[in-house]
C-alpha cells in the first residue's frame, strides 16, 4: 500500500504565506465584497500560525509576494503527497505569479517536483484528498485537462482522480471537508454532485465551516461557524478555534491558508523563505 493511501494525522510541517499590504485587492467571486482591516488580518493570520505551533506543528513560510494579495492562500498553489509537489496553475490570472514563492519553498525542503502545464488549470482548493481516492472539482478554477494532468502525475502512487462538477463555490473543499476517521462534511446546497460523496453529513451553516486535521482528534476551525463546531464537539471532537474574520472576507477559510506537508517533521523553530 502506499504511503499516499495511508492516513497521518500526526502533527507534521505547515507551510503558510503571510498576508501583504495590498490584501484588500484580493478577488471574490461568489461573496458580497466589504473592506478588510490589513492589520487585523495580519494579526489573526498570525494568530492561524500560532495555532498550529501551539498543537505542536513545526511551519515553513514561503516568500512574501506583496504584490499579489491572494498569496496568503497557499493551498491553491499546490498539491502534496509523499515527496511529490504538483505545482498548481491557478484558474484566476491574478494568481498565476503565486505558484513561483510555493515552488521554490518545496524544492528546497527537497520535494520532487511536477507542475500542472498550460492551457490546464488546477487550483488546490478544488482537491479533495480521501485516501487513495481524490475528488477534483472541475467547471470552476480547475479545467477538465487539469484534473486529467493531475490524474496521470499521482497515478503511479495508485491514487485514483474523481472529477466532480463545481459551480456554485469558487471551490470544491469550500463545499465539502474530510474528518480523520473519513467522514465528509458538506454544506449540500452548493453541491453539484451531493451524490458523488459516501458518507455526507451536511453542516448547518453556509460559511465559515470547514475544518483542518491537526491531530487524530483535534480540528483547527473559525470561529464563524459555531453550530458546526457544536456537532463537531458533540462527536467527541477537540477543537482550536481561530477568529479569521478579515481573512475570510476574501473568501478563504481555514483549509486555504496552510498546506500540511504530513511526511516532513522539522524542528518547532520556524523556517522562513
Ligand atoms: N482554497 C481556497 O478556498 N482558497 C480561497 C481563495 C480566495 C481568493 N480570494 C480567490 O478568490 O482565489
Amino acid at each position: 500500500m502506499s504511503p499516499a493511501q495511508v492516513p497521518d494525522h500526526r502533527p507534521g510541517t505547515a507551510l503558510v504565506r503571510r498576508p501583504g499590504p495590498r490584501f484588500d485587492d484580493g478577488l471574490t467571486t461568489h461573496i458580497d465584497r466589504v473592506p478588510v482591516d490589513p492589520d487585523l488580518a495580519a494579526r489573526q493570520w498570525a494568530d492561524y500560525v500560532a495555532a498550529f505551533r501551539a498543537g505542536g506543528w513545526a511551519t515553513v513560510e514561503v516568500e512574501p509576494a506583496d504584490d499579489l494579495p491572494d498569496a496568503p492562500f497557499v493551498e491553491d498553489t499546490v498539491v502534496v503527497v509523499d515527496d511529490l509537489a504538483v505545482v498548481a496553475r491557478p484558474g484566476a490570472r491574478e494568481r498565476l505569479a503565486e505558484t513561483t514563492g510555493t515552488e521554490r519553498a518545496l524544492a528546497g525542503l527537497g520535494f520532487r517536483i511536477e507542475r500542472i502545464t498550460a492551457p490546464a488549470t488546477l487550483d488546490g482548493g478544488d482537491v479533495l484528498k480521501l485516501g487513495s481516492s481524490w475528488f477534483v472539482g472541475v467547471g470552476g478554477r480547475t479545467s477538465h485537462e487539469g484534473a486529467r494532468q493531475l490524474a496521470d502525475l499521482v497515478a503511479p502512487l495508485d491514487i485514483r482522480v474523481v472529477p466532480v462538477r463545481t459551480s456554485r463555490a469558487l471551490h470544491l473543499k469550500t463545499t465539502v471537508t474530510a474528518l480523520p476517521d473519513g467522514t465528509l462534511l458538506g454544506y449540500v446546497p452548493l453541491l453539484d454532485e451531493p451524490d458523488a460523496f459516501p458518507n455526507l453529513t451536511p453542516v448547518p451553516e453556509r460559511n465559515g465551516w470547514r475544518v483542518v486535521l491537526l491531530g487524530d482528534d483535534r480540528l483547527l476551525v473559525s470561529t464563524s461557524a459555531p453550530r458546526t463546531s457544536q456537532m463537531l464537539v458533540d462527536r467527541g471532537y477537540e477543537l482550536v478555534a481561530v477568529d479569521i474574520s478579515e481573512l475570510e472576507k476574501r473568501e478563504s477559510s481555514v483549509t486555504c491558508l496552510s498546506v500540511r506537508l504530513r511526511g516532513l517533521t522539522l524542528g518547532t523553530e520556524d523556517a522562513c523563505c
